[in-house]
């Protein structure tokens, strides 16, 4: 299970920890100094070898005491380090402060100043450690600090990131809303998205590792145990009360024992479920693709495939007469019913097997097609709204009083902000960097009362009761080809497919978005949205042998 921390959970369970009495702050100092020394001759191999030279920057905090560990620790090595503190080292909190002393006994500590940082040739270093700010960052960066961070971030044309390590985060950036705090563009110099080669977190990873400027300027990700687990999983300390935010990953969408419901181990036709009898293909629901008029039937029709590719039993499109035959014309498998109005709709939706809806793809934005959306919200069926259908809601507080619990939107940015004009406002307002896409999605689903997914790289879906997942395509699971026409349409189709083989909501759009990526993953380079479903046999047989994510 891989829950995802804000920073102030981090900070409650290490003082749950450390008020146990079981473990000292110190302790947990010293294995998350530790923990970054492992990473880092995990990441260069070549660095074990030989003793080499290193630039360590400690900060104020006890960021800045992991530093000054990592510095003994290389220096027991026999590694050459230069150390720059940040702020009077005298006034550092008492672990820090220890860490610090037991370091003077090794070597000298420079206060930090771009000047001092070039001075000391800091270009021949093998190893530059930030350990400026963590977790405990409060505030915009500024001043030497600043300086020292953009000069190696390549204000003055230098390279330093492939040789940066930093420890919880890149110093500046928000572990909450992953956003770099006091800037516009998420950069620290020339817009470019990159500082570190490494970054080093402890226990678990912490939400602005995943979401906006957080994957681009941490590098790569290692998470180091220093033995919190207890204090985490009893909920010792927690800051919050919500739901804890988890990570999608292969090995299941909602792992926690609390929700007791892991959808990627009750996969889809699986061979357990057709030993259990459950073999004929109502077992596994009808789904309903609602289609555009001629000229528009594609986005449906991708939908549709990808609703009977992730193992809806029966999928039927839902077209207006004028696009009947473009529809037929192309389809194979999913059948097609003629519905030329609301109230055709109806008369289809009576039939109770159809137990899913998804309705918005190249759907149009007409009165008549808002008239469909009112009568699929009505049916109270499972239903995604995409693409034109979210733009009808947002423009219709009628249609809006509609959407109910099994509803899920998926909006990208362009159409989360029409429907949730207030809440984008405050995630794009740069006085409220802390404000992050979790808590943006988290206030959506309250307020619309269903399952909100907000597309992106960094895709985060919460429930009204603020059960919140991240899918982020980032790190090891990048998928840039996946930013392909039709792609979200695919997506929509296979969140349908699932709601109609009796996911819940949630699990649904967690377990969609996972899908998504892999069959974008599985395919690479080249991928047009078509091939997208055509993956899915092969990623669904990886997660039913239980052997998906290593693809
Ligand atoms: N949580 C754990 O289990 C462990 C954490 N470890 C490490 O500790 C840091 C968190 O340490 P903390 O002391 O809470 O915070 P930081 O070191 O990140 O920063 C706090 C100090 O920095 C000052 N500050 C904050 N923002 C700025 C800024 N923009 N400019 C200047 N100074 C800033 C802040 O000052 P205040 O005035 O705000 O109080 C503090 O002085 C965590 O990231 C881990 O690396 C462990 O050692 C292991 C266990
Ligand atoms: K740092």
């Amino acid at each position: 299970m891989t829950e995802i921390l804000t920073a102030a959970q981090m900070r409650s369970i290490e003082q749950a920890a450390i008020e146990s009495g079981e473990v000292t702050g110190l302790e947990l100092m010293e294995r998350a100094g530790r923990g970054v020394v492992e990473a880092v001759f995990e990441e260069w191999p070549s660095y074990r070898l030989s003793p080499r030279r290193a630039i360590v920057l400690c900060g104020p905090g006890n960021n800045g005491g992991d530093g000054y560990v990592v510095a003994r620790l290389l220096r027991d090595l026999h590694w050459d380090v230069t150390v720059f503190s940040l702020g009077d080292p005298e006034k550092l909190p008492p672990d820090a402060k220890t860490n610090y002393r037991r370091w003077l006994a090794l070597g000298d500590v420079q206060p930090l100043s771009e000047r001092a940082f070039r001075a000391a040739g800091a270009g021949y270093a093998d190893l530059y450690v930030d350990a400026l700010f963590g977790t405990g960052m409060s505030r915009p960066v500024s001043g030497e600090a600043w300086s020292v961070l953009t000069h190696l971030a390549g204000r003055n044309g230098d390279d330093y990131a492939p040789y940066i390590v930093a420890i919880d985060a890149p110093s500046g950036l928000c572990l909450d809303s992953g956003r770099l705090l006091g800037t516009a563009n998420g950069s620290y110099a020339h817009g470019h998205n990159r500082f570190a080669a490494l970054t080093v977190t402890f226990d678990s990873p912490k939400q602005g590792q995943f979401l906006a400027d957080g994957p681009g300027l941490c590098g790569k990700l290692a998470v180091k145990d220093i033995g919190l687990r207890k204090w985490r999983e009893t909920g010792a300390g927690r800051a919050m009360r919500l739901p804890q935010t988890v990570l999608v990953t292969d090995r299941s969408v909602v792992p926690d024992r609390r929700h007791a419901l892991s959808p990627l181990r009750v996969p889809v036709k699986s061979e357990r479920n057709i030993h259990a009898g459950h073999t004929h293909k109502f077992s596994f629901g009808h789904g309903v693709i609602v289609s555009g008029g001629a000229g528009r039937t594609g986005a449906a029709r991708l939908a549709a495939r990808s609703a009977l590719r992730v193992g809806a039993g029966l999928v039927s499109l839902a077209v207006p007469p004028d696009a009947a035959a473009e529809v037929a014309a192309q389809i194979t498998a999913p059948m097609m019913r003629a519905v030329p109005d609301a109230g055709a709709m109806a008369e289809m939706l009576t039939d109770a097997r159809l137990n899913a809806i998804c309705i918005g793809p190249g759907l149009g934005l007409g009165p008549n097609h808002a008239a469909l959306v009112e009568t699929v919200l009505k049916t109270g069926r499972p239903t995604v709204l995409d693409a034109d259908a979210l733009s009808l809601v947002a423009r219709d507080d009628q249609l809006r009083n509609l959407l109910h619990q099994n509803c899920v939107l998926t909006p990208h940015n362009g159409e989360f902000k029409r429907l949730f004009p207030e809440i984008e406002a405050r995630l794009s307002t740069p006085s409220a960097q802390s404000f992050s896409k979790v808590d943006a999605v988290r206030a959506a689903a309250a307020e619309a009362g269903c399952t909100v997914l907000l597309k992106g790289r960094d895709t985060v879906i919460a429930t009204p009761q603020g059960q919140c997942a991240i899918h982020a395509a980032v790190y090891e699971r990048a998928a840039p080809w996946l930013a392909t026409a039709g792609s979200g349409d695919v997506l929509a189709g296979l969140i349908a497919g699932l709601l109609a083989q009796g996911y819940a909501a949630f699990e649904a759009a967690a377990t969609g978005a996972w899908l998504h990526v892999e069959c974008a993953r599985q395919f690479g380079p080249g991928l047009i949205a078509e091939d997208l479903p055509e993956q899915l046999p092969g990623v669904l047989r990886r997660v039913i042998s239980g052997e998906a994510g290593r693809v």
